[in-house]
């Protein structure tokens, strides 16, 4: 079914890429069959065309009716303009799938004409090497047939789950934006290894196969983080003086405030969409 789909990127930045990446990669869709469009950027066109064989075009010149399925991948900030601009298009058969953090499928529903199917998606920037975490949220008009399609979709670049709406916040908090706190750990476990004259390769390789080795643990062995940590922990250990320095300079409660703090900003985006409806109306 996907090699017969034909998908239409609006946006072409960081997100957009990745997931090109990963579906490219995959094979799942024929790379011919992969258009990406964007507001100005001619040269980031021309980049994503010559690297993944895909087609770059300017929003004016997309063919609706050879389209299947649409993948909204702008900021947040820019939806009305492109919905405003994709409504009197669109038919009912088309498929919109959005990554836009913060902007509910209900906000979608209400500029679209009704009927439009909508599914709201968090995929993270894992999605280029196939590992994304992606959560799923559908419209109140999708049919069973479109959530099955797009969940093949996406688990071209990765996991997928479906989850209730209201948990989208928390669901980009940990996942969506997930990535970067690891990379920020990774970037201050760099730093110590420097100071420690440990060759920069060396440690940034040894770092990440450490962080990889963890989450295979909790994937593979069914044990709880917890248990895993506890087998790690020699009593009196180093281990042990490692974890007492990450409680008492406050290492867990940064952690929960990351993801929190990233949810929090999350519904602040949907809140400000919620207020502009009803301005508009
Ligand atoms: N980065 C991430 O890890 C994740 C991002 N997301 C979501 O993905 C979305 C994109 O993020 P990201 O890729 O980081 O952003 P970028 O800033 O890298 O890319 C934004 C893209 O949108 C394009 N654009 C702007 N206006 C329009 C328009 N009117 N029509 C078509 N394209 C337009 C820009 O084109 P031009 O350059 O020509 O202006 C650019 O290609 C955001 O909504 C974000 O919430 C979701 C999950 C993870
Ligand atoms: O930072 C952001 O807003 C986007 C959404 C999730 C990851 N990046």
């Amino acid at each position: 079914m996907l090699q017969k789909t034909t998908i239409a990127f609006l946006g072409a930045g960081s997100m957009a890429e990745a997931m090109i990446s990963g579906i490219v990669n995959e094979g799942i869709v024929p790379a011919n069959q992969i258009i990406v469009t964007n507001r100005s950027n001619e040269e980031r066109l021309k980049e994503l065309k010559q690297k993944y064989g895909i087609r770059g075009m300017k929003r004016e010149d997309l063919q609706f009716e050879q389209i299947d399925l649409f993948i909204l991948a702008m900021k947040p900030k820019d939806i009305d303009n492109v919905l405003l601009s994709l409504k009197d298009s669109l038919k009912e058969n088309h498929l919109l799938l959005s990554v836009l953090a913060g902007v509910t499928t209900s906000y979608m529903e209400n500029i679209l004409h009704e009927g439009q199917q909508v599914i709201r998606v968090m995929p993270n920037t894992s999605s280029a090497i196939g590992e994304s975490a992606t959560a799923i949220s559908k419209g109140s008009s999708v049919t069973e047939a479109n959530i099955q399609l797009t969940k093949q979709l996406l688990e071209s670049i990765g996991k997928v789950y479906e989850i209730e709406e209201d948990k989208m916040d928390i669901f980009t908090g940990l996942a969506g934006s997930g990535p970067a706190y690891f990379y920020y750990l990774m970037e201050q476990m760099e730093s110590v290894a420097a100071e420690a004259g440990l060759h920069v390769e060396t440690a940034r390789e040894m770092i990440a196969q450490t962080i990889l080795g963890a989450a295979k643990m909790v994937q593979i062995s069914g044990k709880t983080p917890a248990a895993l940590r506890e087998n790690v922990t020699s009593p009196n250990g180093t281990t042990a003086a490692g974890l007492k320095a990450l409680a008492e300079h406050g290492g867990g409660e940064a952690i929960s405030q990351a993801a929190k703090q990233a949810a929090r900003r999350s519904k602040e985006i949907s809140s400000q969409f919620i207020e502009k409806v009803k301005v508009t109306n």
